[in-house]
């Protein structure tokens, strides 16, 4: 399913941090979020999937076909690996754990406690639930953060396998993936408070 965007303003609190967001996501491709810290990737994911719906402008896709993918794990702490994903496969209308434990390799850990999990365990765990959701749009918010180099593959090779499907992915990261013929959207463009500060005064972009 194709997402097009247009026209998006997006708000964190009370201020609008973006406007004028605008981008095409073709079924089979991935798009990588770039810009420093507080440049307002997490903001626009955000607006994507719902959870701070924009102040303006058009998303084509529906929500029901984007799965996000947040900085926190999101995993119940007391239940085991099985039962987190389990919950999630019947959520999502799902049959069967099996493709998402064996593409983070979490077949070692599916009776631990997920309170009892590493930081980067927990962080496959959570990720894996990307594959259990069976939406075509994943929306990713430092998907990295926490895993070593072969996990990093490990997930790399789960968005190319989702690709591969006619699924599309949304990234914000600061690493290099390693996926073949990503694109790259800078979010610093879509700056509100330049793009204020600059109508403000025009000579305001000399001097930044
Ligand atoms: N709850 C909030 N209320 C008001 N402003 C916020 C809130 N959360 C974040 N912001 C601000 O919104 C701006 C965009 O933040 P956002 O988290 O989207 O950036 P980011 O690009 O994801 O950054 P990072 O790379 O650090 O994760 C920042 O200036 C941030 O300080």
């Amino acid at each position: 399913m194709e997402l097009r965007v247009e026209g998006l303003a997006c708000r964190r609190g009370e201020a609008v941090v973006l406007r004028d967001v605008g981008f095409v996501l073709a079924p089979g491709e991935a798009l990588i979020l770039r810009g420093p810290n507080g440049a307002g990737k997490t903001t626009m994911l955000r607006a994507l999937a719902g959870l701070t719906p924009p102040v303006a402008g058009t998303i084509s896709a529906p929500q029901e076909a984007m799965a996000y993918g947040a900085h926190a794990d999101g995993l119940k702490a007391q239940l085991t690996v099985a039962e987190n994903l389990t919950f999630w496969a019947a959520a999502f209308g799902t049959s069967g754990i099996g493709p998402a434990v064996a593409a983070f390799d979490l077949g070692a850990l599916l009776d631990r406690r997920t309170a009892d999990l590493s930081a980067g365990q927990k962080r496959r765990a959570s990720l894996a639930r990307m594959v259990l959701t069976g939406r075509p749009i994943w929306l990713l918010d430092e998907p990295t953060v926490s895993l070593d180099a072969a996990n990093v593959a490990r997930f790399a090779a789960a968005v190319s396998t989702h690709l591969e499907a006619g699924g599309s992915a949304l990234i914000a990261t600061h690493i290099d993936l390693g996926l073949a013929e990503t694109r790259v959207l800078d979010v610093t463009q879509f700056a509100a408070r330049a793009a204020a500060r600059r109508e403000a005064d025009p000579f305001a972009e000399a001097i930044e």
